[in-house]
């Protein structure tokens, strides 16, 4: 699925390895506003949301068997799997979380109650220029010249300002669920980015984290193959742990084969078990070595579809570098460290280009091991 473009001369782009969509510079689609039209009610694909499936779509795989890894919590290899599922695919499904329904159930029914409200309504919670929370279109948007077909709700910070303009009089069941869930989730997230590095035989920044709450809504849609519910992307942070609700299909994800064709995916929901994707900042963290999975969503004729993100990623100002013990010492690091609050700004510009713009050059990771080593010099004298 791909993107018409207007390539901008002072980006330097880059697609997934595919090339498979293309960016254009942000601020052409105002991300704050909601849909000029209600695609609940719609009947056939606006221009504004049509997708012209391009001549080197990636075909989907039409295999019925569970190809992904499925790592349950407990379990004795519990680590070293996930972090296999991780290098191999970049996601896994993640089952035994020991999550109770209630906490799912909670947040899909307030979830639901948002995204079915008139649409005037959702507008008063809309996200305001420059924040990153509120109702509006999903993030990516301002990536493309088209729309996607989907709305969303960001929760970054407190969530009673939003609640109260939603509903005034009634903003505690809304409040409860979504930090109840959040709460879950940040804990869940630290755990499952602790057990990957241990995993890899390295102790992570599992110690600060924070965490972004995104309720995705796709509406059912007359013509699903003209379409996309959220377009070709990867996400910016450490993981992402994604509960689809039950049945929902649609999630796909990119993987490129040795022995065929790069081809989609389709992550079938798993009752009971939460989806783990590696961002961009593990793949960073692991200099390389965790894959940052390129994965979208489409959508269907018949019922809508909820999901909820939760992406997590180090706490305020830590910065996040390839672990020294991941990195060979002739090549050196992969990229330099950012914050997560740094590479989304980055992202904010490049969109899927700003992994490249913090590649280091063999040269640059030269200068590096040269840094490093003299400030070990220095550490040491100091002793
Ligand atoms: O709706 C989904 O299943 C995926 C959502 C997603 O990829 C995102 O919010 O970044
Ligand atoms: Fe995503």
């Amino acid at each position: 699925m791909v993107v018409l473009l207007h390539p901008s001369p002072s980006l330097s782009l880059a697609g997934p390895s595919d090339g498979s969509w293309t960016i254009m510079p942000p601020t052409s689609v105002d991300v704050s506003a909601s849909h000029h039209f209600d695609l609940a009610s719609a009947h056939e694909i606006p221009d504004s949301h049509y997708w012209a499936p391009p001549a080197d779509e990636h075909p989907v795989s039409t295999e019925t068997i569970h190809t992904l890894p499925v790592i349950l919590l407990g379990l004795p290899d519990s680590a070293l799997q996930a972090a296999r599922a991780l290098e191999s695919w970049g996601v896994f499904l993640l089952a035994n979380h020991g999550l109770p329904d209630a906490v799912f159930h909670g947040l899909e029914a307030q979830a639901r109650r948002l995204f079915t409200l008139p649409a005037n309504q959702k507008m008063r919670a809309a996200r305001s220029p420059g924040s990153i929370s509120g109702y509006g279109r999903v993030p990516i948007s301002s990536f493309f010249s088209k729309l996607m077909w989907s709305e969303g709700f960001t929760v970054s910070g407190p969530t009673l300002p939003h609640a109260l303009e939603l509903w005034p009089n009634d903003p505690e069941p809304f409040v409860a669920a979504v930090e109840e869930y959040s709460s879950e989730m940040r804990r869940l997230a630290r755990h499952v980015v602790g057990l990957v590095m241990h995993g890899l035989g390295i102790v992570g920044p599992t110690e600060e984290m924070e965490g972004v709450l995104q309720l995705n809504w796709y509406p059912p849609c007359p013509e699903p193959a003209q379409t996309i519910g959220m377009a070709d992307h990867t996400d910016s942070g450490l993981v992402t742990i994604l509960h689809q609700t039950s049945g929902s299909r649609g999630l796909q994800l990119l993987q490129a084969r040795d022995d065929g064709p790069t081809r989609w995916v389709p992550v079938q929901p798993m009752k009971g078990a939460l989806v783990v994707i590696a961002g961009d900042l593990l793949h960073v963290l692991s200099n390389g070595r965790l894959k940052n999975a390129v994965h979208r969503v489409m959508v269907n004729r018949e019922a809508a579809r909820l999901s909820a993100a939760y992406f997590c990623g180090p706490g305020v100002g830590v910065t996040v570098g390839p672990d020294p013990r991941l990195v060979d010492r002739e090549l050196g690091p992969r990229f330099r460290a950012v914050t997560w609050a740094e590479y989304r700004r980055i992202r904010g510009e490049l969109f899927q280009g700003a992994i490249d713009s913090i590649r280091l050059s063999a040269a640059d990771a030269d200068a590096d091991a040269d840094a490093d080593a003299d400030a070990d010099g220095g550490r040491q004298e100091n002793k």
